[in-house]
């Protein structure tokens, strides 16, 4: 059996990886994996247990209790940690708070990327993958690697508007607070991979965002 195709899809938050991953699994029936509401799920459960998120010993002591599945269907994608379904509080701003101390820990890196390779392996016909360290750290020979920017303002207007916040300042403040931890931790650093396209999502609707991965999925399958 070959393996899956893989589509990374890497960039910083609120750049639109989330809904072009989903939109272009949909357009081509493959399957698709958010590994950031992993590292959310993981910190759900920490928060859960008392851990303090930036205690990154104890972080990574209760780590390898917490058991996570992730459903990988892009029309209904699903998260549990210890058997809850966490979809929503993940989202919440508990975990947004303390979701980058805890993804800077290095074990909680190792046994997260263990179990995306996992499904990874598991997919079928082909799997896109979204996060940080996808075409970098997860699947390096992913054949098409994209790395998606947007510009910073575009991202927390965008990002405050999903939210229903009326108070874009304080999204970008806490936005480019995630994205300096998450730029200049030691392990797995959002970097752009080897071989990934760039695409700027700032004046594209999503929809010319999602066609634009699609051709380059379309050019190594041909
Ligand atoms: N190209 C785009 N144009 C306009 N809005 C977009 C675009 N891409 C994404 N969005 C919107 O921006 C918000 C954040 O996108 P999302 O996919 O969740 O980003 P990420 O997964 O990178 O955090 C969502 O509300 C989404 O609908
Ligand atoms: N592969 C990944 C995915 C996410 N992370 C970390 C970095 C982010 O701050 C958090 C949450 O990721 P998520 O993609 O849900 O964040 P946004 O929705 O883009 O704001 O997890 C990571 O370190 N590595």
């Amino acid at each position: 059996m070959n393996a899956p195709l893989v589509v990374a899809v890497d960039g910083p938050s609120g750049s639109g990886k989330s809904s072009t991953a989903r939109g272009v699994a949909r357009a081509l029936s493959l399957a698709y994996l958010d590994t950031g509401a992993m590292y959310r799920a993981m910190t759900w459960a920490l928060l859960q247990r008392g851990v303090d998120p930036t205690d990154a010993e104890a972080v990574a002591q209760v780590a390898e209790q917490v058991r996570l599945v992730s459903g990988t269907d892009p029309d209904a994608p699903t998260i549990e940690a210890d058997g809850v379904d966490v979809s929503v509080p993940i989202r919440g701003p508990q975990v947004t708070a303390a979701v980058s101390p805890v993804s800077a820990v290095p074990y909680v890196r190792r046994l997260l990327v263990q179990q995306q390779r996992a499904v990874i392996e598991a997919a079928g016909d082909g799997i896109v993958v979204e996060g940080r360290d996808i075409g970098s750290v997860v699947a390096p020979d992913a054949p098409v690697k994209v790395f998606l920017v947007a510009d910073p303002v575009a991202r927390a207007a965008r990002r405050a508007a999903e939210d229903g916040s009326d108070d874009a300042a304080a999204t970008l403040a806490s936005l480019e607070r995630r994205d300096a931890i998450d730029s200049t931790r030691a392990a797995s650093p959002l970097v752009r991979a080897d071989g990934a396209v760039e695409i700027d999502g700032t004046h594209l609707s999503l929809e010319e965002v999602v066609d634009r991965v699609v051709a380059l999925v379309r050019e190594v399958r041909r």
